[in-house]
């Protein structure tokens, strides 16, 4: 099967040629299927966010490529990226990059803005994304009004609901106890199970030890030092 996403030889440099230049990623070449389930781990500092964020089109490296779909996308101004970001990709923050002040519901609606679809399809696909995290009781409510878990399952509901192949998360499970991190593993299970590629950077055992992941890749340095299915 052809890859739905590849990078080659890349590198990623903060501060380039200034004294506080960071080297975060070097030379790295991976290949990821559709359908893959991958956990990046690594210490602080390995390069993990830096590496998802390349991944998902939001920054571009400093030499060496990345395809999506066989298509060379690290070179794409940023209107393009944008775009792809929109309609392929579902991001799933520590912080959640929820609006706090504002509805659930018109969080989860963000996505969907660009889309140009009327107001009311928009809201009844958000409705039902909400629906399908048992959500739809609080979608009147404030994001600030909700407990950490339930605004984990807004960012979650908020990553899919322009129905994207490809789900991106950086320590998703951060500020949650164990419940609630099986139930978000049961979440992203499922997702898979739909055909989602699933790319989790995670400090948690309980996420890069768990059936649900295929491959983990693990970085020291911003080398990759393994990869390994499992
Ligand atoms: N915007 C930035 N500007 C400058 N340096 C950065 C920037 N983002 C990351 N870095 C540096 O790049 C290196 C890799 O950082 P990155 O956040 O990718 O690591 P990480 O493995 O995700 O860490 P953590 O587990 O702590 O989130 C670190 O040395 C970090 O300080």
């Amino acid at each position: 099967m052809s890859p739905l996403l590849t990078i080659t030889n890349l590198n990623k440099i903060y501060h380039r040629h200034q004294p506080d230049e960071v080297i975060a990623l070097r030379d790295i070449s991976l290949k990821i299927t559709a359908g893959e389930v991958v956990a990046l781990t690594g210490p602080s500092g390995s390069g993990k966010t830096t590496l998802l964020s390349l991944l998902g089109c939001m920054s571009k490296p400093t030499s060496g490529s990345i395809q999506l779909r066989g298509r060379l996308v690290s070179k794409l101004p940023e209107r393009f990226l944008a775009q792809i970001r929109r309609t392929s990709f579902g991001f799933v923050f520590q912080q959640y990059n929820l609006l706090r002040d504002v509805s659930v519901l018109e969080n989860v609606m963000l996505p969907l803005y660009p889309s140009n679809q009327s107001f009311r399809v928009m809201k009844k696909t958000a409705g039902a994304v909400l629906e399908r995290f048992e959500l739809q009781k609080m979608m009147r409510k404030k994001v600030k009004q909700l407990s950490g878990g339930e605004q984990q399952r807004v960012a979650i509901a908020r990553a899919l609901v322009a129905n994207p192949d490809i789900i991106i998360a950086d320590e998703p499970t951060a500020h949650l106890d164990s419940n609630l991190s099986e139930i978000l593993l049961g979440i992203l299970a499922n997702l898979n199970t739909e055909g989602k590629t699933i790319i989790i950077a995670t400090h948690d055992p309980a996420i890069y030890q768990s059936p649900l992941i295929q491959r983990r890749v693990s970085l020291r340095h911003g080398e990759i030092v393994e990869d390994k299915n499992q």
